[in-house]
């Protein structure tokens, strides 16, 4: 009995010291730890790591999340500054109120084509499954919207809801066709020939159509975001990158240009949404699959078919560019134009603007650059070209309904955004050679380098809107900023040489808003 209490005494002892022990070593330290953590002295958030923003979206080929440092991030919490930018007066002067002759279409002449366009497909369908006819509300689409949207003034309106929800759609909605597009086709003789196209060996772009009867080109990723253009490489043979397609969209509506089709990434399935979904044969024989077991496809096999011409899935996904696609032709007429400042697609060629310096003077006695307006179009545009590092702008469109003084359709941007660190001046050419600039685009561009503003800043803000973010680095991002200068610097030379008055053009009398930027 007295051995059983001395026994069960040890054992209380026993399990007291192994209790104290427990705390000492494990319970303790905790406590410890955790006052140490909820307590906000100097020192320890003195050592606080950088905020990590909250990036939406990563995908396959894109880096981490960007660290920011602690001023960006206050700026970030504390308001947005794309919405600063968008709620400026510059940015709320009245839009015209565009009576119908200065839209693009008649609204209710496309949406009767579309209802009816709606209602045969239904007929077609009904035979086959009476479930899936469209209803009326589902044909008042995004991009319907979009289309009916376009004056003469710009692509759509500013802060459209129609564009938002655009983009929302092209990266949501049901893909259920793919094609060549018609200037592929072209190259097999399945379109007019008259025109030059040239054999896209290194690029590929295809139509994709969508469930609701939207349209869009579709450019696949073929650059990783962190590669830079080898240096030996000509501008017509770079690659054609879907980040720089969706990044300039952006960076248009950013100048209030919007002049660029609104472009949204998307993670395409290129077995289910291309293989699958094309009827065309020709398309259908040039996919196949990689020793790593990943689906890939050529671009058109015109003489031969090499496969590092190939992109591919991850078995399946790719990344690529959608770009809304603008009324058919037969709606809307467009004329292709020569850039007066192209560049010579060879490799020793000058084109005369390389070589003349009174270039300018003989293009502005000719039309339709004798109308001052065309040619501050230009000038706008070669400041985009430059900002994004586009050295491939042999043509651009116009609408034929807006006559000379319509603005410039900035399509195919893919070329930019591919060297970081290098800044290509002769983009500027037309801005140097001619000192002309639309006084709105130079308080705009003030604007932007104002430290509460500021380009790079703006731009990351509005491009993690996208599925594919990040779609730039922060190098690119950091070169908008230095270019921007470059553009204000060269301005600034041409009002002190010509004077403000020459320089300077206003287009709309008397805006509301008056700057003591300049
Ligand atoms: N969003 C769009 N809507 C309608 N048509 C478009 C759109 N984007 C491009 N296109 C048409 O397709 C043509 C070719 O597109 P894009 O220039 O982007 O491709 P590309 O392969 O770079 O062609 P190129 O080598 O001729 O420059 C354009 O000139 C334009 O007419
Ligand atoms: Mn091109």
């Amino acid at each position: 009995m007295l051995l059983l209490r001395r026994d069960r005494l040890l054992l209380l002892l026993a399990f007291f010291a192994i209790l104290a022990a427990d705390f000492y070593f494990h319970l303790w330290p905790e406590i410890q730890s955790r006052f140490v953590r909820d307590c906000d002295c100097q020192t320890k958030s003195s050592t606080v790591p950088a905020i990590e923003p909250t990036v939406p979206n990563t995908a396959q080929g894109t880096s981490g999340p960007t660290v920011l440092n602690t001023s960006e991030a206050a700026a970030t919490t504390t308001s947005s500054k794309l919405q600063q930018l968008f709620s400026h007066p510059l940015y709320r002067a009245p839009e015209p109120k565009s009576p119908n002759q200065d839209l693009l279409l008649n609204p209710k002449e496309v949406i009767h084509n579309y209802r009816k366009r709606v209602a045969n497909l239904n007929r077609r369908r009904r035979t086959k499954d009476s479930d899936r006819n469209l209803t009326d509300s589902e044909a008042h689409t995004s991009w319907l919207q979009f289309h009916v949207g376009i004056n003469k003034e710009a692509l759509y309106p500013r802060h459209s809801s129609a564009v938002a929800q655009l983009l929302r759609d092209m990266s949501n909605v049901t893909i259920i066709g793919a094609d060549y597009s018609a200037d592929e086709k072209a190259l097999n003789g399945e379109c007019d020939c008259s025109q030059i196209v040239k054999p896209s060996g290194t690029h590929l772009k295809l139509v994709l159509r969508f469930q609701d009867f939207g349209k869009a080109m579709f450019k696949p990723m073929r650059q990783r975001r962190d590669e830079q253009t080898p240096e030996d490489f000509f501008y017509f043979v770079d690659y054609q990158r879907h980040n720089a397609e969706i990044a300039a969209f952006h960076l248009d509506r950013i100048l209030d240009f919007r002049r660029v089709p609104p472009v949204a990434g998307r993670l395409v399935n290129v077995s289910r949404d291309i293989l699958e979904a094309t009827t065309n044969t020709d398309l259908e024989s040039v996919f196949f699959v990689s020793p790593a077991n990943n689906v890939c496809f050529f671009a058109k096999c015109l003489y031969m078919c090499k496969t590092e011409y190939a992109v591919c899935g991850n078995p399946h996904m790719l990344e690529g560019s959608l770009s809304t696609f603008l009324p058919s032709l037969s709606l809307a007429p467009r004329l292709s134009v020569p850039n007066p400042w192209i560049r010579s697609y060879t490799f020793t060629g000058k084109e005369e603007w390389e070589i003349n310096l009174a270039y300018c003077d003989s293009i502005k006695q000719l039309p339709p650059y004798n109308n001052p307006q065309r040619l501050l179009n230009v000038i706008d545009m070669a400041i985009f070209d430059f900002l994004i590092g586009n050295m491939d702008r042999h043509h651009y469109e116009i609408f034929t309904k807006f006559g000379d003084d319509g603005f410039l359709l900035h399509l195919d941007n893919a070329r930019g955004f591919g060297q970081h660190s290098h800044d290509e001046m002769t983009i500027l050419a037309p801005l140097y050679q001619c000192c002309m600039l639309k006084n709105d685009t130079w308080q705009r561009l003030n604007l932007l380098v104002l430290p509460e503003y500021r380009l790079s800043d703006i731009m990351r803000e509005s491009l993690i809107s996208d599925r594919l973010s990040k779609i730039l680095t922060e190098p690119h991002l950091q070169a908008l900023d230095r270019r921007l200068e470059t553009v204000l610097r060269v301005v600034r030379r041409c009002i002190r040489v010509h004077g403000v008055e020459a320089v300077l053009h206003h287009r709309i009398p008397t805006p509301k808003y008056t700057t003591t930027l300049q």
